[in-house]
């Protein structure tokens, strides 16, 4: 059922797993487990549901949601890698969290992504080969609406067809895909790859979106709407986890079978108790913060907050890493050719195909797609001289270091107008897909409803500011294919500033104009049983802790070289499965 208010719980039911927080982390953990009508789960989530929302569900207008109501509408600290600017943190605050909000590009990550979380958990079914079944589990191939032939897009052989998830490439044809496409024909820098899901990412190709028949397939639409029926499963929204609560002491160590919450900082406080566990689920900001809450974290942090110790542990909310963004935009000719900033600025154009959108089923048209067809991922050569004096910081050498993300629109930086009254543009966002910058998530108090400190510090290395750099520059050939004449006028808007012949005029564009894609991870760790600089072992269970699994981004050890839904909705799908067999390693 869902539950509006902690109050409407009935006192008679005995939950066995109570799962905090329902992203891509919660859902599938607490769906999966309530497949057994014996199992009763209780999933708590502090945003709203996404029930009934037309901007969650249509995927052209993904973009808006940020700064929403079903935003946390984070900031982080001033960036010293970034002249001292700060950046909006969005972060998904409804029924699917983030994966409500999010851009919904579905990719998997590298081989050497999964095979490094392998090595450093001790537990080989973290492995890339192991890990292939829960991607097939967890994914559904819907053929796009517009009926096209996908021969030459995706590779369907390696994708699910009957999981929960749907996903799909581009339900409309943009101007720019054929122009995209033929630059990968036309300089070998940036080579085609059919699909980029295979573990090996490496070069451009076509987007896999979670969304299907037009609609965004979120971690509530895929794995929990579904299931509301069930007798066994209860979700309670707009309900605040604050805290865990020591239960008892297992074999020496402090039991948490219980969560404490509350509907807002005024009102009435719970106590909900778990029989089996508690799962946090609650994203790489939230997690961090309500260990912290509970006194699980480092202990002289705590004490000076006014926190009693229970767990000591330096490592919880340390190791946050993040994929830094700069969006580097170029002119074009043809008005029509700038899609996204065509529509949003006529107000006819944006109803006709909102109701093209409404009026077809399955959903057809500009509307039915997220408004970016092709992604590109890319390796700086062995042969750069950065090499010389950094050490390669990727996961291994089918993991790129950035991406290209192409969109025919403007696409702003920090400072900068999201709908220039005129213009007409081509974006390509670049991102640091394997950076070596850490930062944190820390309290700023010990009240719940206060906002964590959270310090991603961008561009703290040499490589991270060098990758970006060399990125920009990369966009600049990559539109300086022979097929771009006549389309591409040339660097546009604030990135028509910069020099790309100079590394002076480049490195202030990357410190000025750096922002996020939203990928943070990391915050709670996962190591092997005996590893000191981890909060969670490979079985997911919180170290010197009875009671407390994490299954959400924060458990990630180090950032996919990708986006990063796909990686924690399967690291959940196996949790799952972890927690039904009991499992219990360190
Ligand atoms: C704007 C944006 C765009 C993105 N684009 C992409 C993309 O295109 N592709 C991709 O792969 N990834 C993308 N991501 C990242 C991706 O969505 C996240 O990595 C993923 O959702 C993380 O899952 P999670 O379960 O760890 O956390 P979340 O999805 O953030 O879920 C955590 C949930 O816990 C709830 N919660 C938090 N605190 C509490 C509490 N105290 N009590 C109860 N509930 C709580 C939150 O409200 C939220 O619903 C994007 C993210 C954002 C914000």
């Amino acid at each position: 059922a869902l539950l509006t208010s902690p109050a409407q719980l009935s006192s008679s039911k005995k939950y066995d797993y109570i799962v905090v927080g329902a992203g891509p982390g919660g859902s599938p953990v607490a769906s999966r487990l309530s497949e057994d009508p014996k199992v009763n789960v209780l999933l708590i989530e502090a945003g709203p549901s996404d029930q009934g929302v037309l901007d969650i569900q249509n995927p052209f207008l993904a973009g808006g949601l940020q700064g929403s109501p079903f935003d946390w509408n984070y900031t982080t600290t001033a960036q010293k890698g970034l002249n001292g600017h700060t950046v909006a943190y969005a972060r998904g605050h409804v029924l699917g969290g983030s994966s409500s909000i999010n851009l919904m590009v579905w990719t998997r990550g590298s081989r050497d992504d999964f095979n490094t979380y392998a090595s450093v958990s001790g537990d080989s079914g973290w492995s890339w080969n192991s890990i292939q079944k829960y991607f097939l589990k967890a994914e559904r191939f819907v053929p796009p609406t517009d009926g096209h032939d996908v021969t030459g897009q995706i590779n369907l052989k390696i994708h699910g067809t009957n999981g929960p998830v749907n996903l799909t490439v581009a339900n409309a044809v943009l101007p720019t895909d054929s122009h995209v496409i033929a630059t990968t024909q036309e300089l070998a820098e940036f080579p085609f790859n059919v699909d980029s899901n295979s573990g090996d990412p490496l070069g451009v190709g076509w987007i896999l979106g979670a969304y299907g028949n037009g609609v965004r397939s979120s971690a509530s639409s895929s794995y929990i709407d579904p299931f509301l029926s069930r007798k066994n499963l209860d979700v309670l929204v707009e309900t605040t986890a604050t805290k865990l609560v020591q239960t008892g002491t297992t074999k020496g160590l402090p039991a948490f079978r219980a969560v404490e919450v509350q509907q807002s900082s005024t009102s009435k406080n719970y106590t909900l108790h778990a029989t089996k566990e508690i799962i946090l689920s609650a994203g790489t900001i939230n997690t961090p913060k309500i260990l912290l809450l509970s006194g699980i974290g480092p202990a002289s942090q705590l004490r000076s907050l006014g926190i009693k110790p229970l767990v000591d542990n330096s490592n919880v909310g340390q190791n946050l890493v993040d994929h830094p963004r700069l969006s580097n935009q170029f002119g074009v000719l043809n008005v029509s050719d700038d899609v996204t900033d065509t529509v949003l600025r006529n107000t006819t154009l944006f109803n006709e195909l909102l109701g093209e959108w409404m009026n077809t089923n399955p959903h057809q048209g500009v509307f039915a797609s997220s408004g970016a067809n092709q992604i590109g991922w890319l390796r700086i050569p062995d042969s750069d001289p950065i090499w010389k004096t950094v050490k390669d910081p990727s996961s291994g050498p089918t993991s790129p270091h950035i991406e290209f993300l192409f969109s025919p629109g403007n696409v702003p930086n920090p400072g900068e107008v999201a709908l220039p009254d005129t213009g007409n543009f081509f974006t390509i966002s670049t991102v640091v897909v394997s950076p070596s910058s850490r930062g944190s998530v820390t309290l700023a108090s010990k009240d719940p409803f206060v906002s964590p400190i959270i310090d991603p510090n961008f561009l703290n290395t040499t490589f991270d500011a060098y990758a970006l750099n060399y990125a920009a520059r990369a966009s600049g050939r990559f539109v300086s294919a022979p097929n771009w004449k006549g389309f591409v006028t040339g660097q546009a808007g604030p990135f028509a500033e910069v020099d790309l012949t100079s590394d002076e005029s480049i490195n202030t564009w990357v410190r000025e104009k750096t922002s996020t894609i939203w990928h943070p991870v990391g915050t709670a760790r996962m190591g092997t049983c005996k590893d000191k600089k981890s909060v969670v072992g490979p079985d997911l269970r919180v170290k010197g802790v009875d009671g407390v699994r994490i299954v959400d981004a924060s458990v990630l050890p180090n950032v996919p070289a990708a986006h990063p839904q796909a990686a924690v909705y399967v690291f959940s799908e196996r949790a799952a499965d972890l927690i039904k067999k009991g499992s219990c390693v360190c």
